[in-house]
């Protein structure tokens, strides 16, 4: 099992300094609104993807009028202890484990797995791609490192290229030969990337069913469709027949930087067409179903940060998550709410797996 044992946190977001113990399995955090319920799943978020779930910009997980943080976690990943440090000082942002720094940040991605579920998720439903592509992007880079350095390299060579159109047209020089250097690099490690995302979805999907099909009132159909230009011709092709265009338009307009997924809810669009009832179902189902993937090739359940959940979905489907998650193979899990009460008594048959943290 994955456990976060101790977090102590300096300056982090509202925490000048705080350290908060866990020893249960089944961690509910309470607190009035605005107390730092969130802000303590963000940073064991923080410990596991070298990142906030919710700020993109680390300026914004320092606390106010200060310069730095630090984040310190204790864990045990299959009775091995470990210790992560996260630390931004200065702009300069460091990650180590065992007191060792890391290079290259990606080698830490996937090493601590965890699944956030949070009110923002919507977004992954009525936003534009790019939400969908990150979450898809997250958890592929948690199952293969490879994938999140074809993806950091892809990000890129893909500035490289349109700064490089930008130049051709600003200057009207012939740069074919650099151009076709870089669309064999991007292609390069694009395809990979399109490969991951093809072969990962159709697996995914008959869990995305299942799991919907228990947290639904309705059955109903769901799945996830990719839509990537790659699938019609592999991307050296699509670079290549795009060029004039490309120069025309200062930017890549072929890659798997245009992929979306298109979510479907009996075979409409759910953006359009799902209630919000079925809404939620469908982004537990998805959120959950990412928890079995990793839960599997992992060897190891993955955390489980659930914010907020109370308020988000009705009676039944907080039973019936609760009685998932209460399951023993499951994982740790942390759990806010603002009712100390609702959240005892979700929990009541599992007391003796619940630790409450009341913050103040
Ligand atoms: N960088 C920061 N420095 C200081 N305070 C911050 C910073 N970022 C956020 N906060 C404060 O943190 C608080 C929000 O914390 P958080 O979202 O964790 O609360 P919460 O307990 O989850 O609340 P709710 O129950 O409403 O969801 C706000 O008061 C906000 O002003």
């Amino acid at each position: 099992m994955l456990l976060v044992r101790k977090i102590s946190l300096v300056q982090f977001k509202n925490y000048p300094q705080k350290i908060f113990d866990f020893h249960k399995r089944i961690i509910g955090i309470t607190g009035k609104n605005g107390v730092g319920k969130t802000n303590l799943l963000d940073a064991i978020y923080y410990l596991c993807f070298t990142r906030s779930y919710f700020s993109s910009q680390e300026q914004q997980n320092v606390l106010y009028d200060t310069n730095g943080f630090r984040i310190e976690g204790l864990l045990e990943k299959l009775g091995q202890p470990g210790k992560i440090v996260c630390t931004l000082k200065a702009g300069k942002k460091e990650i180590s484990l065992d007191d060792t720094p890391y290079e290259k940040f990606s080698q830490h991605i996937g090493c601590f797995p965890a699944v956030m579920i949070a009110p923002d998720d919507a977004e992954i439903i009525l936003g534009g791609s790019e939400p969908r592509r990150k979450w898809l992007d997250t958890m592929l880079s948690q199952l293969d490192n490879a994938y999140l350095d074809h993806l950091i390299a892809y990000q890129k060579i893909l500035l490289q290229r349109n700064t490089l159109l930008k130049q051709i047209a600003e200057s009207g020089k012939n740069q074919d030969a650099l151009l076709e250097i870089l669309d064999e690099q991007l292609a390069l490690h694009g395809q990979p990337i399109f490969d991951a995302r093809n072969a990962f979805l159709p697996g995914f999907n008959e869990r995305v069913q299942r799991l919907y099909d228990y947290l639904a009132e309705a059955p109903e159909h769901v799945r996830i469709d990719y839509s990537c230009q790659l699938l019609e011709m592999p991307l050296i092709e699509w670079l290549k027949q795009q060029q004039l265009k490309d120069k025309m338009l200062q930017r890549t307009s072929a890659g798997i930087h245009k992929d979306d997924l298109q979510f479907v809810l009996n075979d409409h669009p759910m953006k359009t067409s799902a209630s919000q009832g079925q809404r939620k179902s469908f982004l537990f189902a998805l959120k959950l179903a990412q928890f079995e993937v990793l839960k599997e090739l992992k060897n190891c359940p993955p955390i489980l940060l659930l914010d907020d959940i109370f308020e988000k979905l009705d009676e039944e489907r907080v039973s019936r998550l609760v009685k998932l998650v209460s399951e023993d193979d499951f994982g740790q899990v942390f759990i806010t709410d603002t009712h100390q009460e609702r959240l005892k008594n979700a929990f009541g048959a599992h007391a003796d797996q619940l630790q409450l943290i009341v913050i103040e």
